[in-house]
């Protein structure tokens, strides 16, 4: 559904953001986007939702290039961005306004959202709080039905339990005419969440894979001391001892640790696109 090749961008000409990145994603998943501060991760949102444009390379969205912003492909699109811009009037007002320009767009998942959300829809937006202004976006995001649905930090914001409701409603509405894909720092959040995990660093794609896919190749242990240093891909002290990661090498699956992983794939770039690509 998303298939980008070599692509290039950057807010100067000096200064590229990301140069020759590849990255495809298909339907059925909700693909979680890591990268440390700077990486380029809202630049590559807003690129495949055609809010900027590729200095070269390409990006398709459903065979459309995003940044002509076609109505058909701004019909089968919704980007929720970090920073909400939202208008001084009510939920009714709001979907009366935005609703018509998503054909799928359903009033009951609407309302089901914002009730699991506990947000109250007459209220106007601007005088929510944060959080409650995040739920209420993230419900008409969800609710606009887009084939591809795009989330800058989401949960940001959100308390525990939005957090957990988070969790269960973008899951009960993936479909395998949907791609959802989020950008996050917060890992521990949405581990059970994410899947397929993409980590970018250093102007490209270091990794996109599946955490079946990554336990197959990856073990994360927790172990007391740590030996045998030249296998080791990254190690980190905890209470509990050292979590390590390592070479799958006797085909025990072990639960990704996606802090572990991204932390090892930032230490050893090349080994882990070695492994993966
Ligand atoms: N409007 C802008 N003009 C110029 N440079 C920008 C602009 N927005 C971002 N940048 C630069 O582009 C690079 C990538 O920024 P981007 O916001 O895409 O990173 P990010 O991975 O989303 O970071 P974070 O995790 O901190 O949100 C950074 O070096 C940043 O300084």
């Amino acid at each position: 559904m998303v298939s980008i090749h070599n692509l290039g961008f950057g807010y100067s000409k000096k200064k590229p953001v990301f140069e020759g990145l590849n990255l495809e994603l298909q339907t059925g998943n909700v693909y979680g986007l890591l990268g440390r501060n700077g990486a380029g991760k809202s630049s590559l949102l807003r690129n495949i939702a055609g809010l900027l444009t590729p200095t070269s390379g390409q990006c398709t969205v459903n065979g459309h290039t995003p940044h002509l912003r076609q109505p058909k492909f701004l019909q089968e699109l919704f980007f929720l961005p970090e920073e909400l811009h939202i208008p001084p009037i009510s939920m009714k007002e709001f979907v009366s306004v935005y609703a018509v320009f998503y054909p799928n767009f359903s009033q009951n998942q609407l309302n089901e959202y914002l009730k699991e959300f506990e947000v109250d829809s007459t209220a106007r937006l601007t005088e929510l709080s944060l959080g409650q202004k995040k739920k209420a976006l993230i419900s008409f995001a969800l609710a606009t039905n887009t084939p591809l649905l795009i989330m800058d930090e989401p949960t940001n914001g959100l308390d525990i339990p939005s957090k957990s409701q988070f969790r269960k409603i973008i899951a009960s509405s993936i479909t395998n005419e949907r791609v959802i894909l989020i950008s996050t720092h917060q890992v521990r959040d949405l581990e059970s969440l994410i899947d397929p995990i993409i980590i970018m660093d250093n102007r490209e794609v270091l990794l996109n894979a599946g955490t079946d896919v990554i336990a197959e190749k990856l073990s994360f242990k927790t172990v007391q001391q740590v030996t045998n240093h030249e296998k080791v891909l990254y190690s980190e002290h905890s209470i509990r001892g050292f979590g390590i990661v390592i070479p799958n090498e006797d085909e025990s699956y072990t639960k990704v640790d996606l802090e572990l992983l991204f932390n090892a794939a930032l230490e050893k770039p090349q080994v882990i696109k070695q492994l993966f690509n």
